[in-house]
């Protein structure tokens, strides 16, 4: 999929550079494309954001959050290389008369300009005038733009709109980082490159699917963002209906970024509404309440750092989704994702539909069914659960559940599993917009994720709770429980 695109040296450009994802992820992903050379040499990073830092406490920061993130020991070549690449300038976003300082670290005949807006979305418009008005923007330049794109439809067009009327189509990479996970990029090769599941990926052998997104963390001290957001937009909106897509679309004709958003938004066409009529029966929304993770006690959303304690935004969601196409009709889609559950761990369960005659009984009464896991993260992989013989000469057929296992690390084990984000940002800097989203795609989740959020604020639905360490509301399991089902554990 990677394109062969020349890759000229960039100014990456990252707005919001002291705040968490900044410091969690996009700085942690740049030092490791630096530790594979993957960075050109002329290539600069600009921090810009509004605290009255300099370059070198910029660096320092950068220091401190490698310490605090990369889970590995910093290298001293490699960081001193990295480094050098570091500056900072305080910019007030607001504040258009201030965006003409880039004009002294940004240098767009040597360099193309890549703009990051690593802010919270209110901010968006405020960066495309400043830099338009500043006239520090060329045909070359880019904007990558993080997710949440707006909290709806309507903030959402607006956004698009404004970005619209500084950079052309072609310019904007609107990221979704689950997009740059090896994993979900094999959907594609697994999908489409083997024929068992390509024959067998429809209503005929596929009971039921369940995508789970789960968290051990909590909100990591971003409650402002976070309870004006909510799981639903913060995660569903975005990661998971991506993954839904990714599993649910047709055969695109190639791999280009045309013929994938393309498949990608019929799937989006055809989810089922949910409305007012169908809310309580489809969704769950849960909130914790303290608990233990691993051991270790920890607080409630309600006590967590900058608390309203009358706070009823969702930290879990649990939906049933229905397609309403030829290849999935019957087939449900149940997909959770929440804060503070167990363990981190992201996973698609393809249920196949149990035989229709048992003929070995002895071993089992009722058949269990194949099913197809596949491990996103962490311990990247994919099982198979197949019913086998047990060896043996005594005459029965005795059977046993065993598990086709490809671990990824252990089967690739030359090849670096590079994150989300390491792989997008270079991208970005490449100029290949295959893994990025489309407009369309966009307002497409938001169109069907909107409707979700007026029935529950047309039913005052409050949150259920659920205590930290667990797998959200009991109510969440009712939900498959009323179809039969349960989910994977
Ligand atoms: N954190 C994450 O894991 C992920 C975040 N995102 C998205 O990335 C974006 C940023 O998120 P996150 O890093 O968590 O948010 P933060 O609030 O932690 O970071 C935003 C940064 O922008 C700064 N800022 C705010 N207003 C201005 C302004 N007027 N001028 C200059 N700087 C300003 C903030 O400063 P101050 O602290 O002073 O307000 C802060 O340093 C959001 O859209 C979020 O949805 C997407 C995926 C993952
Ligand atoms: O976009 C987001 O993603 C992270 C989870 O990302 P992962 O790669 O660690 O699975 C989540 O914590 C954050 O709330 C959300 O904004």
């Amino acid at each position: 999929m990677t394109k062969n695109i020349t890759y000229k040296p960039c100014d990456l450009v990252i707005y919001g550079a002291l705040g968490d994802l900044s410091k969690r992820k996009l700085l942690i992903s740049l030092y490791r494309l630096e530790k594979h050379n993957l960075l050109e040499p002329d290539t600069r990073i600009i921090g810009v954001d509004r605290l009255e830092e300099t370059s070198d406490s910029f660096v320092e920061i950068a220091h401190k959050s490698l310490q605090a993130f990369l889970n590995n020991v910093i290298d001293d070549e490699i960081w001193q290389r990295f480094s050098k690449r570091l500056s900072y300038l305080k910019i007030d976003l607001t504040q258009p008369e201030q965006y003409k300082q880039l004009h002294t670290v940004v240098d767009v005949e040597k360099r193309v300009m890549v703009n990051y807006f690593a802010v919270a979305p209110f901010l968006f418009k405020n960066i495309c005038q400043g830099l338009h008005d500043c006239g520090v923007l060329t045909a070359e330049s880019r904007m990558v733009m993080e997710k949440p794109i707006g909290h709806d439809l309507k903030s959402s067009k607006e956004i698009n709109d404004a970005v619209a009327d500084v950079f052309h189509e072609d310019q904007v990479y609107r990221i979704d980082h689950y997009l740059g996970k090896e994993t979900v990029l094999n959907l594609l090769a697994l999908r489409f490159a083997n024929s068992i599941f390509t024959t067998n990926w429809n209503h005929n052998t596929i009971d039921h699917i369940q995508i789970t997104v789960g968290e051990d963390i909590g909100i990591e001290g971003r409650w402002e963002y976070f309870d004006k957001t909510g799981q639903l937009r913060d995660m569903l909106q975005n990661h998971l209906l991506q993954i839904l897509t990714f599993v649910a679309m047709e055969p695109p004709a190639d791999l280009s970024a045309e013929s994938i958003h393309m498949e990608k938004i019929k799937v989006l066409k055809a989810l089922r509404p949910i409305t007012v009529r169908n809310v309580e029966e489809k969704t769950v929304r849960g909130q914790y309440t303290a608990g233990f993770i691993k051991g270790k006690s920890v607080p409630g959303y309600l006590e967590e750092e900058g608390a309203n304690t009358e706070s009823t935004a969702e930290t879990f969601v649990a939906i049933r989704v229905d397609i309403d196409n030829w290849r999935w009709a019957g087939v449900p889609f149940y997909m959770r994702t929440g804060k503070r559950t167990p363990n981190k761990r992201t996973e698609i369960v393809v249920n196949f539909k149990q035989l229709p005659h048992n003929i070995f009984k002895d071993s089992f009464h009722e058949l269990p069914a194949n099913k197809l896991v596949i491990h996103l993260q962490p311990n990247e992989g994919v099982d198979v659960m197949m019913l086998n013989k047990v060896p043996g000469i005594d005459g029965n057929i005795k059977l046993q559940q065993t598990k086709l296992d490809l671990s990824f690390s252990e089967t690739f084990k030359k090849n670096r599993i590079f994150g989300g984000y390491e792989k997008l940002i270079l991208e970005a800097l490449r100029g290949n917009p295959t893994l990025f989203l489309s407009r369309e795609e966009i307002e497409q989740a938001w169109t069907w994720v909107d409707s979700i959020q007026d029935a529950w604020q047309h039913n005052h639905t409050p949150p259920k709770p659920y205590p930290a360490g667990s797998w959200g509301p009991v109510a969440s399991v009712a939900l498959l429980a009323r179809d039969g089902r349960a989910w994977e554990e």
